[in-house]
């Protein structure tokens, strides 16, 4: 799910600042609420992370068994162990070249092969045929319980989903009727899991394991192994006053830091996607309000790393439009010098486009692999 990022440019071996900034957020009071006020506060807490970082971790011990996804990476670890060949019989060609197994380094990041091989599950769909773009069946593999085990993960992501957008919800100040419209966009989620495989970097100095991007849908749960400093987030210096020896690097037009995020037992890294290359869906909803976080794997260690991000996305046909609940909290804010402009040339303030979900994520796939090239211009 390596999408685009603009013009990537700092060096792979930039040394990351430790992650000792990030919020972590626990749903346990918005599940169990004992009192209103635990899930406004859940609510306010995400809404806060998704202002100022656009990433944050999500405590879910209390709504799954932090053993549940270790025992899937052991799994995932079982098929990747497997010789190629073996590997080679899922290979997303025999599909619609989004379902099924990607060898190291067939996943492309703006145009540079990533250091780690995949398998992608995408929403099974009625009526398959392979020859549709993204409308193929998933292939499993026959290491026992692999398939059982990973669907019923994805039930649960699948609910997680819904509670985190509902929190969302409550968070940008939706009433339960704006809440039922944008659940009536997501309540079908065109999901997508990828079982991701990381060998070392085989040299110091260059490549990336998953180079620099942004997620493209919705919200990404990514469940990783207890791997250290691999997993870098992106935070701009206009959003994070952070201090670190080695000063800003820039990322596209963007001045910032890279920082460590490592995994924490018990708890996904949850990243609301603001938008499709150059925007994303929460940056549509949110009419750009929300950030979306630049990210990227660097894994040098000696280990052989294993991530599970699960990424739940809108309805297919969803229209994303900017949700008037962000609409009043801009309102209510500062108005920039742009939006000052075009107020006092009497033109309206800028609204972002809508699209259909499931036309812009068929534009995206065709350019994560090489082999998807053509088939979905
Ligand atoms: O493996 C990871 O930690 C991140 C993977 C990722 O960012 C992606 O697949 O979009
Ligand atoms: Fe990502």
């Amino acid at each position: 799910m390596s999408s685009a990022a603009n013009n990537v440019s700092s060096a792979v071996n930039a040394a990351p600042v430790k992650a000792a900034t990030l919020p972590v957020i626990s749903i346990e009071p918005w599940i169990n609420p004992h009192e209103k006020k635990g899930r406004l506060s859940t609510a306010a807490a995400i809404h806060a992370a998704c202002l100022d970082f656009g990433f944050f971790y999500l405590d879910i011990s209390s709504y799954v068994d932090p053993s549940e996804p270790e025992e899937l990476s052991q799994l995932a670890r079982e098929f990747f162990a497997l010789p190629q060949e073996e590997k080679d019989k899922l290979s997303l060609s025999n599909q619609d070249h989004a379902r099924g197994y990607q060898r190291l380094k067939e996943n492309v990041t703006q145009g540079k092969a990533d250091n780690h091989e995949a398998l992608d599950f995408y929403r099974p769909v009625e009526d398959p045929d392979r020859t549709k773009p993204l409308w193929g069946e998933n292939q499993w593999p026959t290491v026992p319980t692999f398939k059982e085990k990973y669907e019923a993960w994805t039930e649960k992501m699948k609910k997680l989903g819904l509670i985190v957008m509902e929190a969302m919800s409550v968070g940008l100040g939706m009433s339960p009727e704006e809440w039922k419209e944008l659940r009536a966009q997501v309540d079908d989620s065109f999901w997508v899991m990828r079982i991701i495989g990381y060998p070392p970097l085989p040299d110091e100095d260059t490549g990336y394991s998953c180079g620099a991007h942004r997620d493209y849908g919705c919200l990404t749960f990514l469940w990783a192994d207890p791997t250290k400093d691999a997993l870098q987030v992106f935070l701009p210096q206009s959003f994070v006053a952070l201090e670190t020896e080695e000063g800003p690097t820039s990322e596209g037009l963007e001045q910032g830091i890279w920082i460590t995020a490592d995994p924490i037992r018990g708890c996904v890294s949850a990243l609301p996607l603001t938008l499709p290359s150059p925007m994303t869906v929460w940056e549509i909803w949110t009419n750009g309000l929300y950030r979306s976080t630049l990210h990227r794997v660097v894994h040098k260690g000696s280990n052989y790393r294993v991530s599970i991000p699960f990424f739940f996305e809108p309805n297919f046909t969803a229209n994303i439009a900017p949700l008037p609940a962000a609409l009043r909290i801009q309102d209510g804010l500062t108005a920039t010098a742009a939006d000052r402009r075009r107020k006092a040339e009497g033109k309206p303030k800028k609204v972002y486009e809508s699209t259909i979900y499931g036309d812009f994520l068929k534009r995206k796939v065709g350019s994560n692999f090489a082999t998807g090239k053509g088939r979905y211009d």
